[in-house]
């Protein structure tokens, strides 16, 4: 057997994406209803308060340390402007992403991802917790894509990593920034309580996740999902909506709450291990994608990680007698593992 095909048959173990422009009814297997669900899932409430909409920062205002530390508080989520990314690097990066979504299915399959890794083509890792199937599909990478690229384009990738690269570098560099705000506004110097989160022994572990996503145009978009509700595993994401909505937040009280196109804007939802380092102060956010019958959503997500061997646990500055640390001290592959076993129940799973 050669490589090409052993990789490709071991991916189709997994549920792949299907082949979306040939389709033009939607399959039974990826028509959702309220019973597909678990029952305590809350898709089952609707958004009741109209009015509710996650705050737009703008992180070069002084004002930023109070606005994030209530959006994490409140929300989980919210949206930065004034971010110094050039919307230059938006246009390519999308350029390049309608690029290899627009490949041939057979072509995309070529980079498909394989088991338990984070890179290459295929649909979301989670996908395997529900019953019905999403109208989405991916291509992740950790640094260089060019080990899948040259799969997809033997020729002419240059360009793909190279502004895949970029634009990572940029995130990077926001993400901490926006981190800095965030613990700043508890209090805290990104200097003093993130060194857990940097790789042990100098050692070149995965940090972050780039993760480009594609929400093809749908049939019937009232019975599908696109991606369905979940929490991050990151301390926190950067997703670029691009200029077509889908992205809902869950809020207690209000239900799904659309995330609203702001134009340069980006999302930042706080993930699982925010959560933890903050003992519960700021809250991982479930939100999910909906679809739409006019156009194909594309959507970038930037992932701040741990390495596999940070140890991760409620900051000591953030637990004292009143404040008992919540969650119990893990690896970030430890916490990883958690999470592809429980999925949505990973954090109550190391609840103390
Ligand atoms: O497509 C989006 O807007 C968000 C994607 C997302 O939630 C994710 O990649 O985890
Ligand atoms: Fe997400």
């Amino acid at each position: 057997m050669n490589p090409t095909m052993e990789t490709q048959t071991q991916a189709h173990k997994f549920p792949l994406p299907l082949d979306f422009d040939n389709v033009s009814t939607l399959p039974d297997s990826y028509e959702w209803s309220t019973t597909t669900l678990p029952s305590d899932d809350p898709c089952h409430y609707t958004n009741n308060d109209r009015k509710a909409s996650l705050p737009v920062i703008d992180i070069g205002d002084p004002s930023a340390y109070d606005l994030m530390r209530h959006a994490c508080e409140k929300w989980g989520a919210f949206q930065v402007i004034n971010h110094g990314v050039p919307l230059s690097l938006f246009r390519e990066t999308e350029l390049q992403t309608r690029r290899l979504f627009s490949l041939p299915t057979e072509q995309k399959l070529l980079a498909a991802r394989l088991p338990a890794t984070l890179c290459g083509y295929g649909s979301a890792y989670f996908q395997a917790f529900y019953t019905k199937l999403m109208w989405s599909e991916g291509f992740g990478m950790t640094g260089s894509p060019l080990e899948h690229a040259r799969k997809l384009w033997p020729e002419d990738h240059a360009k793909f990593c190279e502004v895949m690269e970029q634009c990572q570098a940029e995130m990077k560099t926001l993400c901490n920034k926006i981190v800095g705000i965030m613990l700043g506004s508890l209090g805290l110097t990104h200097e003093d309580d993130m060194n857990w989160f940097q790789p042990q022994n100098g050692s070149d572990q995965i940090q972050c996740l780039f993760h480009l996503n594609s929400y093809p145009v749908c049939p019937n978009p009232d019975r599908a999902m696109g991606l369905a509700p979940h929490t991050d595993t990151s301390l926190i994401t950067v997703v670029n909506q691009g200029n077509i909505g889908g992205l809902q937040v869950y809020q207690d009280g209000a239900g799904w709450v659309p995330v609203e196109l702001v134009e340069g804007a980006f999302v930042v939802n706080v993930g699982d291990l925010m959560q933890i380092v903050t003992n519960g102060k700021f809250k991982s956010v479930l939100h999910r994608v909906v679809v739409n019958n006019t156009c194909h959503r594309l959507a970038t997500s930037f992932f701040l990680l741990a390495s596999p061997d940070a140890k991760i646990s409620p900051l000591r500055q953030l637990v004292d007698s009143s404040h008992p640390p919540l969650y119990q001290a893990v690896t970030g592959k430890e916490y990883f593992q958690l999470k592809y076993k429980f999925f949505n129940k990973a954090l109550e799973s190391i609840r103390l």
